[in-house]
């Protein structure tokens, strides 16, 4: 980090391995819920730009299912999309696309934020905050507190209170020093892998936890986008 007119700022390389290599089941759309419109275009290209616009010098890397490649050509001329990025195709699973996305940088020495292509709501601030925070600390991922109370189920059909301050929610972007990160993904997939976290903390290295924002839902049922309509409507992006 060097400071410049007070603004303190990082010189280390920046990557975006943007993952949306899924097919949308819970969606039940006929095409993948990533290319669906919220807004006036489709929820990717949103996702793209919150990434560009926040700092245009990150490198942009998008997973996405090959066959899909030519459809989402034809969607960035559509809606005439010029976000700089680089197309890389997705695995079986998202720890596969991950996978196949950190392939893709070849040096080790920068930062790089894996983010859920269906997380359009991302704020800028949260985004730059991960990339400090993982240069300072080797990893940084966003969570939110919980709101509700939450009880937990046991297989003989009983509940039990726990203490909700004990929990958080966790979202993307979730953001590691490259060199570290492309270690941990070296491992064989295992069944709780279902974040970028679980891969880095099963190396036997603590993650660092940083605040996400509220509205950065992950866009998953016929309601998300319901929701993703009106926080356009009322907050434009
Ligand atoms: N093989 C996969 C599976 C998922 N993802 C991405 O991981 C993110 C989080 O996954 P999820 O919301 O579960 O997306 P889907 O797998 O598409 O949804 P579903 O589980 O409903 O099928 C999404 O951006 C999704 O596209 C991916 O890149 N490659
Ligand atoms: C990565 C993630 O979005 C963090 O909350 C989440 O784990 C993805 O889970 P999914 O089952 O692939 O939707």
């Amino acid at each position: 980090m060097s400071a410049i007119f007070g603004i303190s700022q990082s010189f280390m390389k920046k990557y975006a391995i943007i993952v949306a290599g899924g097919s949308g089941t819970r969606m039940g759309s006929p095409i993948p819920k990533q290319y669906l419109e919220i807004g006036n275009k489709p929820i990717l290209m949103h996702s793209l730009e919150k990434f560009f616009k926040t700092d245009s010098s990150i490198r942009l890397i998008l997973v996405i299912p090959e066959v899909d490649f030519d459809f989402w050509r034809a969607l960035c001329e559509k809606f005439d999309f010029t976000v700089p990025h680089q197309l890389v195709k997705g695995g079986k699973s998202r720890f596969q696309s991950v996978r196949n996305g950190l392939a893709q940088i070849e040096k080790t020495d920068g930062l790089v934020a894996i983010h859920d292509g269906v997380r359009p709501f991302v704020k800028p601030e949260v985004i730059m905050e991960s990339f400090k925070t993982a240069e300072a600390e080797g990893s940084a991922i966003a969570v939110v507190a919980l709101k509700d109370s939450i009880r937990k189920l046991t297989d003989d059909g009983k509940s039990f209170f726990q203490e909700r301050q004990y929990f958080r929610l966790v979202q993307t972007p979730q953001t590691f020093q490259v060199q570290k990160i492309k270690k941990a993904f070296e491992v064989t997939e295992l069944h709780h892998f279902t974040d970028d976290a679980t891969v880095y903390e099963h190396q036997g290295w603590q993650v660092s936890l940083i605040a996400g924002n509220v509205e950065n839902i992950k866009i998953t049922t016929p309601e998300d986008m319901e929701y993703g309509n009106y926080l356009l409507g009322k907050n434009p992006m």
